[in-house]
C-alpha cells in the first residue's frame, strides 16, 4: 500500500515537473531551429562518432543550416547557439557566470578567475588586474628572451633539413615561459618533455577534452574509469607541484621580509622581478585576502590558460606566413628594420614598432581563434531575435564563425593582415572581432599573450625562412580545448643567413 502511495507521488511529482519544463523550457527553445530532439539524450547523437578533427566542420555546417539563433539539447538542457555580434555584445555584459560545461575544470582549477562566479570572481578579479599592468609585464621580457633563444637553439638543428613539426617545440616554449612567470620556476620543458609536470598537464587537458565530449558519463563511473584514473594522477602531480612551490615561495619570501638588507640576488631565485606567484602572496596578506587554495587555483588557472593558448596562437600565425612569402618577407622587412641586428626584440618599445607583425598575428587569431567557443549560463530570461530564452539556457558563443562572417570580414576565408590596420578597421562592430573575449569577463592575459607572440614569432622569421607543408585547405583542425592544427605546424625551415 505504501508503496503505491510513494509510486502515485513521484508520478504526479514527475509529471508536474514535466509539464512545467514543457511551458517554462520546451515550448520556448523549440521554436529555434535545430536538429530533432530525441527524449534522454536531446540532440548529442550528433556527435556521435564524429573523429576529433572533422567536429569543427560539422557543426559549422549545423551552424550554416539552422543558425543565426540555433538550439540543440543536452538531454532536456537547453544550449542556445549564437553567431552574430549582436548576440555577443548582449550576453557578454549582461551574464558573467561560466556555462555548466567548466565544471569539469572545478577539479583542476578549483575556483580560479577562469571558473569562479559571484562576488568571488568580483574581488580576485579586481585584486589580480594589476598584476598584468604593462609595466609588470615589461619585467617578463628578459623570460620570454631567454626562452626564445633557447627556442631558436632547438630549430637550429631541424633547419635546413626534413619537414619537421614545430608545434611541439612552441609548446615547450610557452610552457617553459608561463611556469616561469606564474610561478618563478624552470621546468625545463624544451630540454626535457619528459619532465612529471610536463606529462601531466598534456594528460589533463587530453582526459578533459574526452570528458567533455561524453557528458552522459557521470563522475562516480568516470572516477572508476581508465580516464578517470589517469585524470586523478594528473590531478595529484599538478596539485602537488604547486602547492610545493607555492610554500617554498611563501617561506621565501617570510626569510626575506626578515633580513635586514636583503641583496637584490635574493629576491626571485637570483633575479629581481616578482613572478605572478609571488605578487598573488604578498597579495594575500597572510591568508587574509587570499588562502592558500586560492593561490594554488589562480596559478593553476594561469598555467591552464596561459601556455595551450599562446602556444596555438604562435603556431597558426607561424602556418599562415608559411603560406604566404609575400606576407612573410614583409614582415621580415619590418622586423629588420626595427630589429636592425639583433636576434630578439628585447623591450617593449619595439614590440609596438612591429606594426604589420601585430595585424598578422590579429589576422590569424581571427581565423583560428584558440578559444573558438564561449558558454555562458543565462541565470535570468533574455528576448533575442524575438525569441525568449529561459533562465537556465546556455549560450554557446561561436567566435570562430563570428570572425568569419562576410557581413563583416569580406572574404572572410582569406588571410589578409591589412583587415587590421588602423583604417580599415573604423566603422566594424566592436563584437565581431572578439578571440579576447570581451567585456567584464574578457581575457585578462591578453596584453601578456600578445608580448609572448611577438617575441617568439618575430624571432622566428628574423632567423629562418619558412615554408609550409598543409595549405590552409588540407589543414584540419583540431578542437581539443583550444583549436589546435590537427597535424600540428609541418615546415621547412631555411636559416636567412
Ligand atoms: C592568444 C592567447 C590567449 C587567448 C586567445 C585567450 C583567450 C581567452 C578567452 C576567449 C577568455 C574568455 C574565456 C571564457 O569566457 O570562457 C579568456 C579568459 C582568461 N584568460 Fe586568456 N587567452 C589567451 C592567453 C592568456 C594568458 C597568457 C593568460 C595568463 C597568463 C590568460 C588568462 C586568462 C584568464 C585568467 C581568464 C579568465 C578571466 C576572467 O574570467 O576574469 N589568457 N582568455
Amino acid at each position: 500500500m505504501y508503496l503505491v502511495i510513494v509510486v502515485i507521488v513521484l508520478a504526479v511529482w514527475y509529471c508536474l515537473r514535466y509539464y512545467r519544463w514543457l511551458k517554462n523550457v520546451y515550448f520556448h527553445v523549440e521554436k529555434l531551429n535545430g536538429a530533432p530532439r530525441i527524449p534522454i539524450i536531446g540532440t548529442e547523437y550528433i556527435h556521435i562518432g564524429v573523429p576529433k578533427d572533422e567536429l569543427l566542420k560539422r557543426f559549422l555546417r549545423y551552424l550554416e543550416k539552422y543558425g543565426p539563433l540555433a538550439r540543440t539539447w543536452n538531454g532536456s538542457q537547453p544550449d542556445v547557439h549564437m553567431t552574430k555580434p549582436e548576440h555577443l555584445q548582449v550576453i557578454m555584459n549582461k551574464y558573467i557566470t561560466k556555462g555548466k560545461q567548466y565544471e569539469s575544470l572545478h577539479p583542476w582549477l578549483g575556483q580560479g578567475l577562469l571558473t569562479s562566479k559571484g562576488s568571488k570572481w568580483y574581488q580576485h578579479r579586481k585584486l589580480i588586474t594589476p598584476t598584468f599592468h604593462f609595466k609588470i609585464l615589461e619585467n617578463f621580457m628578459p623570460i620570454f628572451v631567454e626562452k626564445t633563444k633557447t627556442l631558436l637553439g632547438i630549430l637550429d638543428s631541424k633547419a635546413g633539413g626534413d619537414i619537421c613539426n614545430i608545434y611541439p617545440d612552441i609548446t615547450h616554449c610557452a610552457l617553459d615561459i608561463i611556469c616561469e612567470t606564474a610561478m618563478g620556476v624552470n621546468v625545463n620543458a624544451m630540454s626535457n618533455d619528459d619532465n612529471k609536470y610536463v606529462k601531466s598537464v598534456y594528460n589533463i587537458s587530453e582526459v578533459l577534452l574526452w570528458k567533455a565530449l561524453r557528458p552522459y558519463i557521470p563522475y562516480f563511473l568516470f572516477n572508476f574509469m581508465k580516464q578517470g584514473r589517469k585524470f586523478k594522477e594528473a590531478l595529484d602531480v599538478l596539485h602537488g607541484f604547486s602547492k610545493d612551490v607555492i610554500s617554498k615561495r611563501k617561506k621565501f619570501l617570510k626569510s626575506k621580509i626578515n633580513k635586514r638588507k636583503p641583496k637584490d640576488e635574493d629576491v626571485l631565485g637570483g633575479r629581481k622581478r616578482l613572478s605572478f606567484l609571488d605578487m598573488l602572496i604578498e597579495a594575500s596578506q597572510d591568508g587574509k585576502v587570499l588562502s592558500d587554495t586560492d593561490i594554488r587555483e589562480e596559478v593553476d588557472t594561469f598555467m591552464f590558460e596561459g601556455h595551450d593558448t599562446t602556444t596555438a596562437a604562435m603556431s597558426w600565425a607561424l602556418f599562415l606566413l608559411g603560406n604566404h612569402p609575400v606576407v612573410q618577407e614583409k614582415v621580415y622587412d619590418e622586423i629588420r628594420s626595427v630589429l636592425k641586428d639583433k636576434i630578439t626584440p628585447t623591450t617593449l618599445v619595439e614590440l609596438h614598432r612591429l606594426r604589420y607583425l601585430e595585424c598578422v598575428i590579429k589576422e590569424a587569431l581571427r581565423l583560428y581563434p584558440s578559444v573558438p567557443v564561449i558558454i555562458r549560463d543565462l541565470e535570468e530570461e533574455i528576448e533575442i531575435d524575438g525569441y525568449k530564452l529561459p533562465p537556465g539556457t546556455q549560450a554557446v558563443l561561436h567566435l570562430h564563425m563570428v570572425q568569419r562572417s562576410p557581413d563583416h570580414f569580406p572574404k572572410p576565408h582569406v588571410f589578409d593582415p591589412d583587415r587590421f590596420l588602423p583604417e580599415n578597421c573604423i566603422g566594424r562592430h566592436p563584437y565581431a572581432y572578439v578571440p579576447f573575449s570581451a567585456g567584464p569577463r574578457n581575457c585578462i592575459g591578453q596584453k601578456f599573450a600578445m608580448y609572448e607572440e611577438k617575441t617568439v614569432v618575430a624571432s622566428i622569421i628574423n632567423r629562418y625562412k619558412l615554408t609550409a607543408i598543409e595549405s590552409m585547405r588540407e589543414a584540419k583542425l583540431s578542437t581539443d580545448l583550444i583549436l589546435k592544427p590537427h597535424n600540428g605546424v609541418l615546415v621547412k625551415l631555411e636559416r636567412r643567413e
